[in-house]
């Protein structure tokens, strides 16, 4: 008898949630003609990223630093789109040569003569961004204010260049590329991690406050993603960084930026892939706006046992950096003997 009413309960529940969801999820937007700005849009996920938004049919503007890597770029992602002969057509792709760590006054002024030129920028796709991973000791100081500078100041400089006009138009979508690394902390990456924990903060506040605007944030949190910046980054990872960032396996660019833009484009705060992702993304879930009805109910419903999971991981974890020291250890005593 019991059992039968808290079932019902549950299905009205469930009922319910469901009734409420179009107030919750937000609207979609098209890709189709829109301007679609991507730093760090010369390589890995920023250049995949740039090549589906065009594929889509939307006009893109790629911003880095080094401006012979950019005019490559824009030739690959001009390329991808043929018209229906094979032919290849003419698409929007330009290019804004900047750092965007550097001075704010350049990249807003940038930023401001593309837009009229090419048209407001419906998506700003904060993707730039570079790793140095590094037992804490062993990282120059100075590298973790190059990560604050280069993952998290370059994303607010470009995020107030363009809010005011979204603001004022009433409609945009903001990306920020975090990483699984900004949703927990791991060996190896103490200033990188803290640089990716800081976008959450800002994507966070800043949803709250662009919300009656009609303006979505998404959060994205890739794994180890098989890039030019990832292969730079093997060359100096420790060995505990690579045995624990292997866990959630390797994903290519493409697959990586087509979930973010996917997610995007339905305006999903969390964009997570594989099923490490998923758990990880449930269980780091916080008070983060709620986007979508099925996601607020897998968090509810998932979050206890995905905790105990993540204990088994945690284990996992600590055993690796406790057999690397007993090797290190004993690398470095032969050593003293020999
Ligand atoms: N690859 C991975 O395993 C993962 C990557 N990520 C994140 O995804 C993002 C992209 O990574 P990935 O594709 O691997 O990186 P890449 O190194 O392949 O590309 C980085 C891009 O950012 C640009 N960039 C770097 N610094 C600046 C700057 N100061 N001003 C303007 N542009 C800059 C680079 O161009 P240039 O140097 O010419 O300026 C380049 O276009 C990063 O934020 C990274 O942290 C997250 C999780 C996993
Ligand atoms: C329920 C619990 C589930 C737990 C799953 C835990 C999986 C942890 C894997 C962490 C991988 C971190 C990759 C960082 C990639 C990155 O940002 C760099 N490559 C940057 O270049």
């Amino acid at each position: 008898m019991w059992g039968w009413i808290a079932l019902a309960a549950f299905i009205v529940f469930i009922i319910i949630l469901y009734l409420l969801s179009p107030l919750i999820s937000p609207p979609q937007i098209n890709l189709q003609d829109a301007h679609v700005l991507v730093t760090g849009g010369s390589s890995g996920i920023g250049k995949a990223l740039a090549i589906q938004a065009v594929q889509q049919g939307a006009k893109v503007t790629l911003v880095a630093r080094d401006k012979a890597k950019l005019e490559e770029a824009k030739k690959e992602v001009e390329s991808v789109v043929k018209g229906e002969d094979g032919e290849k057509v003419i698409c929007n792709v330009h290019i804004i040569s900047v750092d965007l760590s550097g001075e704010y006054e350049k990249i807003d002024s940038a930023f401001h003569a593309i837009e009229s030129s090419v048209g407001p920028v419906d998506f700003l796709i904060n993707c730039a961004g570079t790793s140095s991973p590094g037992r804490f000791e062993d990282l120059p100081l100075s590298d973790f204010k190059k990560m604050m500078d280069i993952n998290y100041m370059s994303a607010v400089h470009s995020t107030r260049a363009i809010l005011p006009g979204m603001k004022n138009r009433g409609r945009g979508r903001i990306v920020f590329v975090s990483s699984q690394a900004g949703q927990i902390g791991l060996f190896g990456f103490s200033a990188y991690s803290a640089s990716k924990f800081a976008l959450r903060g800002l994507a966070e506040a800043l949803q709250m406050e662009v919300k009656p605007y009609n303006i979505y944030l998404t959060l994205a949190f890739p794994p180890d993603t098989n890039t030019p910046g990832f292969q730079e980054e093997q060359k100096t990872k420790p060995k505990e960084t690579k045995l624990i960032s292997e866990t959630s396996g390797l994903f290519t660019a493409e697959n990586v930026s087509n979930i973010i833009l996917a997610d995007t484009v339905r305006g999903r705060f969390f964009s997570s892939m594989g099923l490490d992702g998923t758990m990880l993304a449930c269980v780091t879930c916080g008070f983060s706006p709620v986007t979508s009805i099925m996601e607020a109910t897998q968090q509810v419903v998932t979050m206890g046992i995905f905790r105990i999971i993540s204990l088994f991981y945690l284990d996992h974890f600590d055993r690796i950096v406790r057999r690397c020291k007993l090797d290190r250890d004993a690398q470095e005593a032969s050593k003293k003997l020999s």
